[in-house]
């Protein structure tokens, strides 16, 4: 295939149904593909401004939820549907080039990394501005410790926040059942076809699906009245895994600081929305979230934060207990829970399971690189387990006893001095959520 296009898009009013087209082209085929996103209704008609800013919000969203379909031929042309401005066009050069890295990396495609959207000449009209900076917030709940701790600060901080999920399973109903506030949810389809082409061996790996997530979460407080989206992204998803002909490979980019930038600035150009998106925790290493999540406990029976209970097809109950995202979230919640409680959480003692050790060594920097999934820096791992080593509870967990003797001692002595639990970092924090966190503490 030469080239991906966006043929077009559309919304119906009446039932919320957004329809986002796509097409591979090449000389003698064309692969179209249609994605369904469906956004929940509000009780009253939008009026005619809401349905502006929303169809400028929708355009973003069609051009970046392409990155599925361009994914499954990776041509060497990215065709935009219409004109867009800098900072928008910055966004999408983004999430086709850094968002699709580790894709690139995986399959062998430098050529991506350097890709850059062929974009119609032509003005692009301003768009009315939105201050939709004193609305309610709606806060993006992914099932997790760490959406859950911006939920539960928000609303300790009186900010009285709507949870909304993108395909809510399970697990998200229950987390937000727990919360015991009404939640909006939207619904995304993504075209089977696309599903035969990867059963057929088609070009195939991970796609920033954050930036997705996000776009329909500012689409649906739009079309809502409400506010700014509030995600949970921390510190060290800015981190890469790894550098690969001069470029970072970042499996969580979209979750990073510079992600969170380029999309509020394309949000603020393309559709004038004041106050569109931050992340109340980026200041935060994932070990500082672990220990404000621990201060809650009304989640215990249903927060799940492994990638396997969010599969399309075949996903795990819950925990599946045996990844790299199972084996960061137990190491970082153990130094601040009873034993029994951690357990009760997991459904069983990963620390005590002598099998976990190899992926363990990966987290501590003993082995390999950091894996290609959501887990915190090794400098976090590494203070983790020296905090456990100090506890009765855990020094003699075989897990813990193997860790402590691989652990070089540079990594000790880089732990002993390390900033994990002081904020810093660039954050886009709004100046009347600042103090937000400290409803935690
Ligand atoms: C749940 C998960 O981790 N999935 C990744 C996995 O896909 P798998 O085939 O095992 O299962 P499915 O997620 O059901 O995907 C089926 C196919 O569909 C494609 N696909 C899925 C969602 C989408 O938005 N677009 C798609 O094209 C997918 O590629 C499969 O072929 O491995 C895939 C290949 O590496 C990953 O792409 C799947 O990741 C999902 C998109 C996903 O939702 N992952 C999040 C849990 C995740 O990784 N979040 C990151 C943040 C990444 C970011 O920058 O936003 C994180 O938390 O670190
Ligand atoms: N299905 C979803 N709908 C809406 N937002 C989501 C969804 N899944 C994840 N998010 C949001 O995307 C961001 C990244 O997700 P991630 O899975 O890392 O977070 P989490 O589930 O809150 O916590 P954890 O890191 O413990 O899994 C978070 O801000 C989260 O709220």
């Amino acid at each position: 295939m030469d080239a991906f296009t966006f043929p077009s898009y559309s919304i119906d009013l009446a039932t919320g149904e957004a329809l986002f087209d796509y097409a591979l082209t090449g000389p003698d085929d064309e692969q179209r593909f249609t994605e369904v996103i469906t956004l929940p209704l509000p009780a009253e008609p939008p009026s005619d401004e809401t349905v502006a800013t929303l169809g400028r919000v929708l355009e973003l969203l069609h051009v970046v939820a392409g990155v599925s379909y361009y994914k499954a031929a990776a041509p060497r042309r990215l065709v935009l549907p219409a004109p867009l401005g800098a900072a928008a066009t910055e966004l999408v050069t983004a999430v086709y080039t850094r968002g699709l890295a580790e894709y690139a990396y995986r399959n062998q495609l430098p050529h991506v990394l350097a890709l850059r959207p062929e974009v119609p000449a032509g003005e692009v009209s301003p768009p009315r501005v939105y201050d939709d900076s004193e609305r309610r917030p709606l806060s993006a709940v992914g099932g997790g410790k760490d959406s859950i701790v911006t939920l539960e600060a928000l609303r300790r901080a009186g900010f009285e926040p709507v949870p909304f999920s993108v395909n809510p399973n399970h697990v998200i109903v229950s987390v937000n059942e727990a919360s015991g506030l009404p939640a909006l949810a939207a619904r995304r389809r993504i075209d089977p076809v696309l599903f035969d082409l990867n059963a057929a061996g088609a070009l195939n790996g991970h796609i920033p699906v954050t930036a997705i997530n996000s776009l329909i979460a500012v689409a649906t407080a739009v079309l809502h009245g409400l506010g700014p989206v509030v995600m949970s992204n921390e510190r060290s998803a800015s981190d890469p895994n790894l550098v690969w002909n001069g470029h970072e490979i970042n499996h969580q980019w979209s979750k990073g600081v510079k992600a969170e930038g380029l999309l509020r600035a394309a949000l603020a150009e393309h559709a004038g929305l004041t106050e569109p998106y931050f992340s109340l925790l980026r200041s935060l290493s994932e070990l500082h979230i672990a220990r404000l999540f621990a201060e809650i406990d009304r989640y215990d029976a249903v927060v799940t934060s492994c990638n396997a209970a969010f599969k399309l097809r075949d996903a795990s109950e819950r925990w599946c207990r045996n990844c790299p995202k199972c084996r960061f979230v137990f190491l970082a919640m153990a130094p601040f829970m009873p034993r029994e409680r951690i357990v009760r959480i997991f459904g069983g003692d990963l620390l005590a399971d002598p099998a976990q050790i190899p992926g363990y060594r990966e987290l501590l920097g003993v082995d390999g690189h950091k894996p290609f999934e959501c887990v915190g820096e090794v400098e976090e791992s590494v203070v983790a387990l020296s905090l456990l080593a100090e506890q009765d509870q855990w020094r003699d967990a075989p897990v813990v006893r193997a860790l402590v003797d691989a652990v070089p001692e540079t990594a000790w002595s880089a732990a002993a001095s390390s900033d994990v639990f002081t904020p810093g970092g660039p954050n886009f924090v709004p100046t009347p959520y600042a103090k937000t966190l400290t409803t935690l503490a």
